[in-house]
């Protein structure tokens, strides 16, 4: 299929085969070894340049070379050094890529309007205007940062924005209405674009565009109106404008068996010992080596054992005594190394320790943790992952979340609740709703705590500890996990924070995984699609992520696969929840093996057996890339990921690219040198929100020292005391 034939399917939706599965008849390349594509960047995937005009679209072979003729080599990188060379600031043959560039919507009207980006991120703002059929207009990015397809810096006004009366949250917010105080003064549906007259809608339902959808456990009914900035509560319950949500959630399986289920750690486990750990702040406790160094009670323990766990992971050893002490905590550790565990254990066990009761049914609930993340899926399987290590004990966890029926929130809570795990839309609503009190909170965590501290969720942040009853930091503890962190956000960071918390950093701060093997090819992007299809067919059955910008493209790439008989399903903020947990569900469970998915899937979520990452569009910040690839290669399993590098979009992103590569000892194409030096930026930064590659707690640059250690080796503390003026 052209590119000239992008406009026709989005404009007339598969909509009876919606969604995109095929099961039966299903392309099988009988591949199912070994036979993923590493060959560095061939000439073949280099010939894929920008078309001079449209007419240079129809079929996919007629590509042109980029002149980057050292593109089917690689340097192997040994030293992680290579970013001193940037200083060169050399030019390569690119230049002509800028004079040729094809406006990826011209003559499709796909992406037409980049102005009116309407970014996950973005859509509390873009929905308060009316718009006219969602596929003429705007740049639908997901992207975590500002989009970089015609959207960027839309959004930039907001940085460090707390206080901004437009939040900009990126997938939660998205389901209700807010924002009358704002910027934006209108309201949002409260159902995903159902109502903003999207035509392409209807795929997911019974065909209306608007407000159409009517699922097995979801009914659309029109609220009327109230003004108010909180988001959910009232569009779900009607009382404003916009469809009410009434999709509840299956609830998870009970048994034992299903609990406790996990995988098998895989063969690089033993290896976390080996990187560096970096505590920094002062009089931080020594790390234990082992569970029982932790002295858990032995309902925790049975717990542990039959979750599989024998040994502690690095962020584990380190962070698990710090929480014990009572101590505040940013904690920075690489993709998949058991951060979840590492906050969850010692909650609870300071929980069974203080005696907690069973909390009754009671209207008015009054927690002793509140754990957040930035999406719905990622807080679900928090949530579980809490419900695993609380079993038989009487801590009783509690999640609730967006695209939910509040009701059904509710009625969940007031059963009663100890650990609250909420996405902040939907926890601001319920604490509105006076069915949850803060005054008990002893923990808070914020999980993905750099996404959540940024410009779209922080202000929802600032407004949470603002809440009557909120202990003040002081008073409770607050534990920040994330593998990245920005400078910028941990300087934010530290508002939340005791002035004398402490910084874990396990390996590089920002760094990826290095169990997962990373190549960039070059593909321009009207070869994206073919070269997709050909990894596909090699990859067979394993169980593969194809990450895109845009919601928009994640449903036609789906659509496309399932076309090409792959089979394949997607996730992105456009579907309705139901939707979405279906398809995780599917990819799960292995029915689809392929999932294509918007940035909404890239952080937290821990999905078995993913063996491969495809950044079909690479992001527009290297931290969400860091994360995406970050789906496959946990817990000591090997994985790959494969990025589409198209070198008249993607050049912003060459250098910290390089940087993330060399750090993981990765193959480092030659080409992408050679973009990266052309595109020198002094001073670079790797992200939109400031310096991810903080190698340390960005503290030292006022306090001085740290503590230098590899995992499982307790560390010598004699920092500078903090300076307490530049946090509070
Ligand atoms: N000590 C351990 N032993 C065995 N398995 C573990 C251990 N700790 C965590 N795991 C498992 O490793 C997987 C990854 O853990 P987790 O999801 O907490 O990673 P993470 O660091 O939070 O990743 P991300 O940065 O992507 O959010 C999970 O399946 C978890 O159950």
């Amino acid at each position: 299929m052209g590119d000239e034939d992008w406009e026709a399917e989005i404009i007339k939706p598969h909509m009876s085969s919606y969604v995109p599965v095929f099961e039966e008849d299903r392309y099988s390349s009988g591949a199912n070894g070994d036979t993923f594509n590493r060959t560095p960047a061939s000439s073949s995937e280099m010939d894929d340049g920008p078309r001079r005009d449209h007419f240079m679209r129809s079929g996919f072979a007629s590509g042109r070379s980029l002149g980057n003729r050292d593109a089917g080599e690689s340097n192997k990188r040994e030293n992680p050094s290579t970013l001193g060379a940037f200083g060169v600031g050399k030019r390569f043959g690119n230049k002509g890529f800028l004079n040729d560039k094809f406006e990826e919507g011209d003559s499709s009207g796909f992406w037409r309007g980049k102005e009116s980006n309407d970014s996950e991120d973005n859509q509390t703002r873009n929905r308060g205007f009316p718009r006219r059929g969602g596929y003429q207009d705007g740049n639908d990015s997901e992207a975590s940062g500002p989009s970089r397809r015609g959207g960027r810096g839309s959004f930039r006004g907001c940085r460090g924005g707390f206080g901004l009366g437009s939040p900009n949250n990126e997938f939660e917010q998205r389901e209700g209405t807010q924002c009358t105080g704002g910027l934006f003064g209108s309201k949002r549906p409260t159902l995903s674009g159902a109502g903003n007259g999207d035509t392409y809608q209807s795929r997911s339902g019974n065909g209306s565009g608007r407000g159409g959808y009517k699922g097995l456990n979801e009914e659309v009914i029109t609220g009327s109106g109230k003004n108010s900035w909180k988001s959910e509560a009232e569009g779900e319950s009607g009382d404003t404008q916009g469809p009410k949500v009434t999709y509840i959630p299956p609830p998870p399986p009970e048994d034992e068996d299903s609990i406790f289920a996990h995988y098998q750690t895989g063969i690089n486990f033993d290896k976390y010992d080996t990187i560096l750990v970096e505590v920094s702040g002062h009089d931080a406790p020594s790390a234990i080596l082992t569970f029982e160094e932790a002295h858990l009670c032995q309902t925790l323990n049975n717990n542990i054992a039959k979750a599989g766990y024998t040994k502690l992971t690095p962020v584990q050893k380190y962070s698990i005594p710090i929480i014990l002490a009572g101590r505040d905590l940013m904690a920075c550790a690489q993709t998949g190394s058991g951060k979840t565990a590492a906050f969850l254990l010692p909650i609870l066990a300071h929980m069974m320790r203080d005696g907690i009761t069973a909390s009754r049914f009671k209207e008015l609930q009054e927690p002793e943790c509140i754990i957040v993340a930035p999406t719905r899926e990622l807080i679900n399987q928090i949530y579980l992952e809490a419900r695993k290590f609380s079993f038989g004990t009487c801590v009783r966890a509690v999640v609730i979340y967006g695209g939910t029926q509040l009701g059904h929130s509710i009625r969940q809570i007031i059963q009663g609740c100890n650990i609250l795990c909420a996405t902040p839309g939907r926890l601001m609503d319920i604490i509105g709703k006076e069915k949850i009190g803060l005054k008990q909170v002893k923990y808070l965590v914020l999980d993905e705590a750099d996404r959540m501290l940024d410009m779209g969720f922080g202000p929802e942040m600032k407004k949470l500890l603002s809440c009557p009853g909120m202990p003040s930091k002081e008073q409770r503890q607050t534990l920040m996990f994330s593998a990245t962190f920005p400078e910028e956000i941990q300087r934010l960071a530290g508002e939340f924070l005791k002035s004398d918390y402490l910084f874990v950093a396990v390996g590089q701060v920002g760094g990826a995984c290095r169990d997962v093997q990373q190549t960039i090819l070059q593909v321009g992007q009207y070869s994206k699609r073919e070269k997709l299809v050909e990894i596909l067919r090699n990859i067979g059955d394993e169980r593969t992520m194809v990450f895109v910008e845009t919601k928009k493209k994640a449903d036609f790439i789906a659509t496309f696969l399932c076309q090409e008989k792959i089979s394949t399903t997607s996730i992105h903020g456009d579907r309705e929840q139901r939707e979405r947990e279906q398809a995780l569900g599917d990819f799960r469970c292995g029915k689809c093996p392929v999932l294509v998915a918007t940035s909404v899937a890239a952080r937290g979520l821990d999905i078995e057996n993913v063996q491969h990452v495809i950044n079909f569009d690479l992001p527009s910040a290297i931290d969400e890339y860091v994360h995406r690839i970050g789906r496959t290669g946990r817990c000591g399993n090997i994985g790959r990921a494969v990025s589409f590098f198209d070198p008249e979009s993607d050049s912003h992103i060459a250098q910290p690219l390089v940087k993330v590569l060399s750090d993981a000892q990765q193959d480092v194409p030659a080409w992408l040198e050679e973009i990266a030096f052309s595109t020198y930026v002094p001073g670079f930064s790797g992200s939109t929100r400031g310096n991810i590659f903080a190698s340390v707690d960005t503290r030292k640059n006022y306090q001085g020292k740290s503590t230098l250690n590899t995992a499982g080796f307790s560390s010598s503390q004699a920092p500078n005391p903090v300076d307490d003026e530049s946090w509070d």
